[in-house]
């Protein structure tokens, strides 16, 4: 695609997501009677029955729920990985479902920072090139150095994944999913993979880039203690939103039993 037309086509997400109802803009999503159901051989399974929910924007949100009972669905589908089966996912008011495939590509590239229990890094770039990558494709990006700092790396700009711990590994993944600069951070299972005390420190980087930036963080945990940590704890329970807790009193990540 040539510069002009991307442009073109970033510009013409910018107007729709820019002309919305001021009055849904408070809100990164709501979505509405949203279903997913995986067809499976000649099974179906039916990953989400009707999820209607609001996340406000600004809020460190964690979900909560058995294995199987949808929450990865959720996340990919408002993620723009995945498509629902029916209803309807609301992004600053706008409908993802109307968006055509490119336009769905520009809306996670310019909106959405994907954290998953995988790192993901490329082994052979150092951490700045790590964070580097996505900076060069973004319309609006921050220093990677500046990304790495916030996740308390900056010192280790130059080592490569393999110099690094599991902990360390993951919080350059945080810089470049933050790098970007993106309304929302969707975190899958960031901390799946680290023992307690490299999660914490993983959990304060995200709560940094929460407060600093007011980037909306939705993460999704088995770990139900990381849950005081949130503004607002969603329930999921075989494929539904069964409970919406929100926090009067948050935790520090050094002050919860992991
Ligand atoms: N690609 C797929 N094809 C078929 N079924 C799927 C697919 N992805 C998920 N499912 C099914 O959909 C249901 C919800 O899965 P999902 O991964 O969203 O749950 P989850 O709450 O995230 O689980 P976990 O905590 O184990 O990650 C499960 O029954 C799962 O087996």
């Amino acid at each position: 695609m040539t510069h002009d037309a991307k442009q073109s086509l970033t510009q013409n997400f910018s107007e729709l997501t820019n002309s919305v109802n001021k009055a849904e803009t408070t809100y990164s999503f709501k979505t509405q009677r949203l279903k997913k159901i995986y067809l499976s051989g000649e099974t179906q399974v039916q990953a989400l029955r009707g999820v209607d929910i609001e996340i406000p924007s600004g809020e460190l949100v964690v979900m909560l729920g058995p294995s199987g009972s949808g929450k990865s669905t959720f996340l990919n589908i408002i993620g723009g990985l995945d498509q629902a089966s029916s209803g309807h996912v609301y992004f600053k008011g706008k409908d993802l479902a109307t968006l055509t495939s490119r336009e769905l590509t520009y809306y996670r590239r310019e909106n959405i920072g994907f954290v998953f229990q995988a790192y993901n890094l490329v082994p052979s770039l150092t951490a700045l090139e790590n964070v580097a990558l996505v900076t060069e494709i973004s319309p609006n990006p921050m220093d990677p150095l500046e990304a790495l700092s916030i996740v308390g790396l900056k010192e280790r700009a130059c080592h490569f994944p393999s110099q690094m711990s599991g902990g360390e590994q993951q919080r350059v993944a945080i810089a470049r999913a933050l790098a970007k600069q993106p309304e929302v951070m969707l975190c899958d299972e960031p901390t799946g993979a680290l023992d307690s005390e490299t999660g914490i420190v993983v959990l304060k980087a995200l709560m940094a880039v929460n407060e600093k930036y007011a980037t909306t963080c939705i993460i999704i945990t088995h770990n139900a203690s990381i849950a005081q940590l949130a503004h607002r704890v969603i329930h999921f329970a075989d494929g539904e939103v069964s409970k919406v807790v929100v926090n009067q009193q948050r935790k520090q990540p050094d002050d919860i039993d992991w």
